[in-house]
């Protein structure tokens, strides 16, 4: 279970402002954590991972703060977590030293799937490449607790639905996956619950299948909570 109680995260310089009051993430939950750009998805991904240090308030996980929990947690995010000069193959020897349950097997068969080469430098690989690879790290760490930050971001089509049929295969059903996208249409049939932030905030927060049973689209539940005006671009040419 992931719990933040009053979380206040700012950053130096900046008048950005994150703040959480109360939210609990119950064990084995796949959660969509949507919002528009600058919303606080990743404020809020880093923080549960500890990455950065927050002002106020607390987050933990199992009843303990990330850093006692670091080989049972991954964070796949655009940036990578790769060194450059590495090769996948090198890569894996690193993870295995640091994650106890580091797959290697899984993490080969994945690079197969995706023909990443394990002997070539990761600086060589495309975008999409490392982003791959970055996926392949993340899976092969059986963790508990998988937060992703658009993974699936300038990925083809083909890309998207073979990362869900692989996520979704992986499970043994009690991890909690959150998921940071803009990518509404993918991961509406995938996720269980939705925490959609705006300027900082959680502005809803409920169930898909609850929803679904009020006859509503995630779309509509996005427009409906980021206060979206379809007609506000006209403000540009008045
Ligand atoms: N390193 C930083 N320094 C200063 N401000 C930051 C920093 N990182 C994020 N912010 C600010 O914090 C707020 C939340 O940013 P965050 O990256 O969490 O949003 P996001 O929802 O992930 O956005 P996007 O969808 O564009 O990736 C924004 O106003 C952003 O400008």
């Amino acid at each position: 279970m992931i719990e933040l109680k009053y979380m206040e995260k700012r950053y130096a310089g900046s008048d950005a402002y994150v703040y959480v009051r109360d939210m609990t993430i119950q064990k084995g939950e796949i959660v969509g954590i949507l919002g528009e750009n600058g919303s606080g998805k990743t404020t809020l991904l880093k923080s549960i991972m500890g990455i950065g240090e927050v002002q106020n308030g607390s987050i933990t996980i199992e009843g303990k703060p990330a850093s006692e929990l670091y080989d049972r947690m991954a964070f796949i995010t655009e940036e990578g977590s790769f060194f450059p000069d590495l090769t996948p193959d090198e890569y894996a020897q690193f993870l295995a030293g640091f994650f106890t349950r580091f797959d290697r097997e899984l993490y080969d068969k994945l690079l197969k799937f995706y023909e990443l080469e394990p002997e070539d430098a990761i600086k060589t690989f495309s975008k999409g490449q490392k982003a791959k690879l970055e996926i392949c790290a993340g899976l092969a760490k059986k963790a508990d607790y998988l937060l992703m930050d658009e993974p699936l971001i300038g990925k083809d089509m083909f890309t998207r639905r073979d990362f869900f049929k692989l996520m979704l295969s992986g499970l043994r059903g009690d991890e909690t996956v959150l998921f940071a996208t803009h990518l509404i249409d993918d991961v509406e049939h995938v996720i269980d619950r939705a925490i959609i932030m705006k300027k900082g905030r959680v502005a809803a927060d409920f169930y898909i299948d609850e929803m679904r049973e009020q006859g509503r689209t995630l779309a509509e539940m996005m427009a409906e909570a980021s206060g979206y005006k379809a007609d506000k671009y006209r403000d540009v040419f008045e």
